[in-house]
């Protein structure tokens, strides 16, 4: 369980997470939007205490997160766009097992994690490959399978899919649903809710530092669906097999 109590985080004169109160149950897929600036990001990091409250105070699994900082990281794998600085090793196998590894598990669970983890974002059998020589939708996959890899109970998403072409995204988001059907949390924040808004049970919306609604996802599908910002999935409409491009279920900015 995640719980945010009466947060407050601020950058100097700005106020980014204004007196959030949050309570995310293990198990839940929770979708985070709102528009740029709003909040999500410094919210999310309080986390796993990537940073921490200036006001308030954040448990994971009933435990105030300054208590037990590691056991927080582990609890909450998080992974976020472009994690340029987030890589602990040269070549992809070496990275992704890095984490598994420090957990203490052995050299068969090790090697079994990250075969299914890149697999899961359709890298399977890059272990060797240099990092430094990777594309960035590439690096982002890595980051992803590292945080797949650690097995978390709670695994938090900040923007990860935006620079994944579409298959990539898809294998990402299919193995983010298998781990949500075995009991992981999961949060993501998105602007693109394309994969997302059908799969999570709960929308959050932030405005301003501040959760401006909260809703279970099925009432923000109708809402959405009825302003015309929204077009749910149309069986006729998805992909085959092959795996060739769905069109959007939301329209670009452009659009909307
Ligand atoms: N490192 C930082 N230093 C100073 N101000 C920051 C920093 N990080 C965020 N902010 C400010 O805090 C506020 C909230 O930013 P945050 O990144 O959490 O919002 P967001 O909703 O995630 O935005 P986006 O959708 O653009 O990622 C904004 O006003 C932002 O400018």
């Amino acid at each position: 369980m995640l719980q945010a109590r009466d947060l407050v985080a601020r950058y100097g004169e700005t106020t980014a997470v204004d007196e959030v109160s949050l309570r995310i149950d293990t198990g839940e897929y929770v979708l985070i939007v709102g528009p740029n600036g709003s909040g999500k990001t410094t919210l999310v990091r309080q986390f796993n205490g990537l940073e921490t409250p200036d006001e308030g105070e954040m448990l994971v699994n009933g435990r105030p997160v300054a208590e037990d900082l590691v056991a927080a990281r582990q609890a909450v794998g998080m992974v976020f766009q472009e994690p340029r600085d987030a890589f602990v090793a040269s070549t992809i196998g070496a990275d992704v097992a890095f984490g598994p590894r420090n957990l203490g598990c052995s050299h068969s669970e090790v090697d079994r994690r990250v075969e299914e983890s890149l697999a899961a974002v359709n890298l399977a059998g890059r272990e060797g490959d240099r990092i430094d020589e990777l594309s960035g939708g590439e690096r982002e996959r890595v980051a992803i399978a590292g945080a797949l890899a650690m097995e978390p109970d709670h695994l938090v998403l900040d923007e990860p899919l935006t620079g994944l072409d579409e298959p990539a995204r898809r294998a990402v988001l299919s193995r983010v649903s298998a781990l949500h059907d075995a009991g992981t949390s999961i949060i993501v924040v998105t602007h693109d809710l394309r994969g997302v808004l059908e799969a999570a049970d709960r929308v959050i919306g932030m405005a301003d530092g501040q959760i401006a609604f909260d809703t279970d996802a099925e009432a923000a599908r109708e809402k959405l669906a009825a302003l015309d910002v929204y077009v749910p999935p149309d069986s006729t409409d998805s992909t085959d097999s092959t795996g060739s491009e769905q069109s959007p279920s939301t329209p670009g900015p452009e659009n909307a």
